[in-house]
């Protein structure tokens, strides 16, 4: 179907229209397309979902899990097939970078690596037949001890990329040494390593795959995030403690307490680096890292990883890191061809009705008239709350998540979404990042976020492990400044570029000194790049944009979703300005370009 069917006329004059009810599209002023949106091929993938359930604590609470055999079963008793399901072809054309030095070579079979052999069972356990192209890379770099900063596409198994080696690393070390490294009888808890991860749903997730992936081995694994119970995660440390996941407000919080020492972390790990070091997060990760005793870049070892990276976060984060390599897996910072985009032009005003007309069409197309599980994206918590009413005013199954929500409701909404019970959720950015629900078909931005990388993060919630996902933008007046950015992100992914966005894109530059203006295609190269292979003058172009917006909207955009504080509350001061630009002049770059090598391969080469 052409876009000229799927895309609401393009106009620059948003006209508000005073209408509060749903509207049936036949009596609508401005002909809001009336058929499902879709081409036919779209709808067979994103609505024909069928694979891989896991468990996750936030499915089932804590004492409901079934920590004797944590595998997940299929109906029939029999564990899932993961490994069945994964569409590895879908990987096979990736590209794959890697700069440093002395890289240590790719492995293509779990088998081939020096991973401990226990943990190899329990990769087997979960049916991993083979590494993921992130894992094939990460792997043997991080088994050899070298410190990692990684860029690969959402979906694509970067948990266990850090995790593999950081539990056969202890255990290894554990059987050198004879004994475990939590002290006996100790109040205080020294983790050997340290994950951090910016938001409590997906510290719980991280964790439930560490437990799975270090199951009967003897590493303990525990969680510690805000909005909880802290006394339940204290006794949780005073039982021991090998691999700490944890929020960065509630971590500074228990080592306040003296209830864990970083004095023996050895392996450290950002989930979701980029955000961990971005405004939000800068201060807190400085402290945990530099005032808090754990040993330094070069003693311990550090991997960070994201699906974007930023030339700006990247010379941020090479202070963390110590003679570190470069990986990249896929376009660095882009998103994964696996997921079909859509963006259409939709005047504020009808974006309500617009989105019903999809879910109408989605549960008509669907398997016996149900609603295929789609995360549908706001700008504010209000927002989210207004939405779920209205959806659900009009007989559609939805539930909001957002940062004003208390830990319960956030639990509840999550485990009510994966199960199917209410396919519809509506969220803020609370669930942008690194969440991974196995069957969600359709990712709806019914408002975009301010900035590029956020959208290859919500759009990554589906089109995960080689399956395909859809996605689909409203993409209204005050969306202008993100047209180049947007543009330049469906080229690289082979998407369809409506022209009406491309003519947006032009008059775009228009907007350059603007934050929302586009910051990794502006000039045609990639933010996700090995910073030290760019040259100097360009890592400085690109740095403008990244967080600032005076004028865009902020007070309403706020959300808390992310774990700053202890309590969850968002810093102040995040979107409002570009204090970061300001990032110190480290000598790092005095490295690079020279004496650094540069691999390129495809993923199974
Ligand atoms: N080797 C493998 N074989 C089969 N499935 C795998 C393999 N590695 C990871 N997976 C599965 O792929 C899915 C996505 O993995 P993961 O959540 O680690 O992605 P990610 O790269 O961290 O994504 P994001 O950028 O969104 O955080 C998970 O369901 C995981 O179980």
């Amino acid at each position: 179907m052409p876009w000229s069917y799927t895309a609401t006329e393009f106009t620059h004059n948003s006209t508000r229209s005073s209408r509060s009810h749903y509207m049936p599209p036949q009596n609508r002023p401005n002909n809001t397309p009336t058929s499902f949106p879709f081409s036919d091929d779209s709808t067979r993938y994103a609505f024909n979902c069928s694979g891989v359930q896991r468990f996750s604590r936030l499915e089932r609470p804590p004492h409901h899990r079934n920590s004797l055999f944590p595998f997940v079963e299929d109906e029939t008793g029999g564990e899932v097939q993961n490994g069945d399901v994964i569409n590895f072809d879908a990987y096979e054309s990736v590209p794959v970078e890697v700069s440093g030095k002395n890289v240590p070579p790719p492995v293509d079979a779990f088998d081939k690596t020096d991973l401990d052999e226990g943990l190899k069972k329990n990769i087997e356990r979960c049916k991993y037949v083979k590494p993921t192209p992130v894992q094939r890379y990460a792997i043997p770099i991080a088994v050899a001890g070298r410190d990692l900063m990684v860029c690969a596409q959402t979906g694509s198994g970067k948990t266990a990329a850090f995790c593999f080696p950081i539990i056969s690393e202890i255990l290894k070390t554990r059987s050198a040494s004879g004994f475990s490294s939590m002290p006996r009888g100790s109040i205080i808890a020294y983790p050997t390593a340290l994950i951090l991860c910016p938001t409590r749903e997906l510290s719980c997730q991280i964790r439930d795959e560490a437990d799975k992936f270090a199951y009967q081995t003897g590493v303990k694994v525990v969680v510690a995030y805000g909005g909880a119970s802290i006394a339940q995660q204290l006794w949780h440390l005073e039982k021991g403690v090998d691999i700490l996941v944890a929020t960065p407000g509630r971590l500074v919080d228990i080592i306040e307490r003296e209830r864990v020492s970083l004095k023996k972390i050895k392996y450290l790990a950002l989930d979701e680096a980029d955000r961990m070091l971005d405004m939000g997060f800068e201060h807190q990760m400085r402290k945990i890292v530099d005032q808090m005793h754990m040993p330094p870049p070069g003693v311990r070892q550090t991997m960070l990883f994201s699906a974007t990276f930023p030339n700006d976060i990247q010379k941020l984060a090479s202070d963390f890191l110590s003679n570190y390599i470069f990986l990249t897996v896929g376009r660095a910072g882009s998103s994964t061809e696996l997921i079909a985009q859509k963006i259409q032009f939709v005047q504020d005003t009808e974006k309500r009705n617009h989105l019903i007309d999809i879910l109408s069409g989605q549960k008509a197309h669907g398997s016996n008239g149900k609603h295929a599980l789609t995360l549908v994206f706001v700008e504010t918590k209000k927002g989210a709350d207004a939405l779920e009413n209205w959806l659900s005013r009009y007989g559609f199954p939805a539930i909001a998540i957002h940062g004003d929500k208390v830990q319960m409701e956030r639990e509840r909404a999550l485990r009510s979404f994966k199960s199917g019970l209410t396919p519809i959720l509506v969220a803020t950015d609370v669930v942008s990042r690194g969440l991974d629900v196995p069957h969600v078909a359709h990712v709806i931005n019914f408002d975009l976020p301010r900035d590029i990388d956020n959208y290859v993060h919500r759009i990554g919630r589906t089109g995960r492990a080689g399956k395909s996902g859809l996605a689909t933008a409203f993409f209204s007046n005050k969306n202008i400044p993100l047209a180049k950015a947007l543009v330049g992100l469906l080229q690289e992914a082979n998407q369809e570029v409506p022209s009406w966005l491309s003519q947006y894109a032009e008059e775009g530059s228009s907007f350059s000194g603007r934050s929302q203006a586009p910051r990794r295609y502006s000039s045609g190269n990639y933010g996700g790049r090995d910073f030290r292979n760019v040259s100097e003058p360009e890592v400085e172009n690109h740095n403008y944009s990244t967080r600032c917006d005076a004028d865009y909207g902020v007070d309403s955009y706020h959300d808390d979703s992310f774990d700053v504080n202890n309590d969850s509350t968002f810093a102040s001061g995040y979107g409002h300005s570009d204090a970061n630009s300001d990032f110190n002049e480290n000598g790092k770059l005095e490295d690079g370009p020279c004496g650094y090598t540069s691999v390129v391969a495809t993923g199974w080469d």
